[in-house]
């Protein structure tokens, strides 16, 4: 086996790629910042029960776990940002007014999401703490939004869903209750056939909601169904009416409505979303509402957020043009040497020409060479 082979799905970015995924870091951050969120940045490892804390089995299963030498205590790395954010908003900071925060960085996964997936995202994402209305998930849908056109998709399908009507379904029935994990990966999956399996030692009524649940995709419209279906439930009209008014919020975004697209790591507590561009099964991000994070951290905060995988994004994207750039001789002439510098301050890419590597084939698109001229360094179109 060659040593420099890599881990099944990790991989290492090509300039080309590499080039692409910053850009589109610094375009989202710069985005992020007007809106009014500011950076944190949050360890790569930590203990396993913060890590942990407020997450599911999932989230467990997919993080790589060791040894801290200095402790002896199980660290994780992480495999999401968004709980490492809620615990900075919760302890760190300490406001009590609302808090907008967004983030960066690599997670790992000890098992990729899909057969081509990496394990090791680089996710993006921004979320706000202190407001419990549904304004604060209008503006995570929006910038949801906002971020992917930055990236280039303009077709951008919202698909709602909504936790608390499966919870709300199963909230009486101790045997459904008993089983909620299962039910979510049923319900993601769409597994029918498994659901009446599952369901056949609950309630009768809760069995039927429960089979009812996979069907109930599609338009808004789709919520009026839920309604008729589901809304004698106590907690499903609730549910229903906040997804309602998220809808009305969001104006002129392309909504659907997919009440058993539940995927996530389970420490969503409302409404979710997730973001489909044409073409794609996949979701490109993911957000929604997970009020009772913070208080596992010892501060109860309502939160709402999205996030973000930009290595799978910036693959996604149109390729980017290769970038002007101008070329300049090797050389100890300070007046040559000012000119680059000058060029360089003005924001041109130059490129020095090292002896030797007159006819090396450049990365960069040189249209433009920097060429002496009577004694004075001149800026030359090239053919
Ligand atoms: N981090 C979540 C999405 C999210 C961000 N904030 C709230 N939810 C996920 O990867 O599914």
């Amino acid at each position: 086996m060659p040593n420099w082979l890599l881990p099944e799905n990790i991989a290492d970015v090509l300039p080309s790629e590499a080039r692409k995924i910053e850009e589109l870091r610094r375009t989202l951050l710069d985005n992020f910042r007007l809106y009014g969120y500011e950076l944190v940045m949050p360890p790569m490892l930590e203990y396993l029960e913060s890590l942990l804390t407020g997450a599911g089995r999932d989230m467990d299963l997919r993080t790589f776990k060791l040894v801290d030498q200095l402790s002896g205590r199980t660290m994780g790395i992480r495999a999401d940002m968004t709980t490492q954010v809620a615990r900075i908003d919760a302890h760190l900071l300490n406001r009590g007014s609302v808090t907008r925060l967004c983030y960066a960085g690599s997670v790992l996964h000890t098992l990729p999401s899909g057969l081509h997936a990496t394990r090791e995202p680089l996710q993006i994402g921004a979320e706000i703490y202190g407001h419990a209305g549904l304004e604060a998930d209008a503006e995570i849908q929006e910038l949801a939004l906002a971020s992917l056109a930055l990236a280039g998709f303009t077709q951008v399908r919202l698909d709602l869903c909504h936790v608390g009507v499966l919870r709300a379904i199963i909230s009486d029935d101790p045997a459904a209750k008993r089983c909620e994990a299962e039910l979510f990966s049923l319900l993601e999956s769409k597994d029918v056939p498994g659901l009446r399996v599952i369901t056949q030692t609950f309630r009768p009524a809760t069995r039927e909601a429960l089979l009812v649940l996979p069907g109930l995709y599609g338009d808004a419209g789709t919520l009026a169904r839920a309604r008729a279906d589901l809304g004698s439930i106590p907690g499903v009209a609730k549910a229903l009416d906040e997804l309602e008014s998220l809808i009305r919020l969001a104006g002129a975004a392309s909504i659907t409505v997919d009440l058993a697209d539940l995927r996530g790591y389970h420490y969503h507590s409302g409404v979710m979303f997730a973001a489909y561009v044409p073409g794609l099964p996949n979701a490109v991000a993911r957000g929604g509402r997970y009020d009772h994070v913070g208080e596992a951290f010892g501060r109860a905060r309502p939160a709402t957020g999205f996030s973000l995988d930009l290595r799978e994004l910036a693959r996604l994207m149109p390729g980017a043009e290769r970038k002007r750039a101008i070329r300049a001789p090797w050389g100890n002439d300070p007046a040559l040497r000012a000119k680059i510098a000058d060029l360089r301050k003005a924001g041109e890419i130059v490129i020095q020409t090292l002896p030797g590597h007159e006819n090396d084939l450049d990365e960069f698109d040189c249209d433009r060479v920097v060429v002496a001229d009577n004694g004075n360094w001149i800026l030359n179109t090239l053919a």
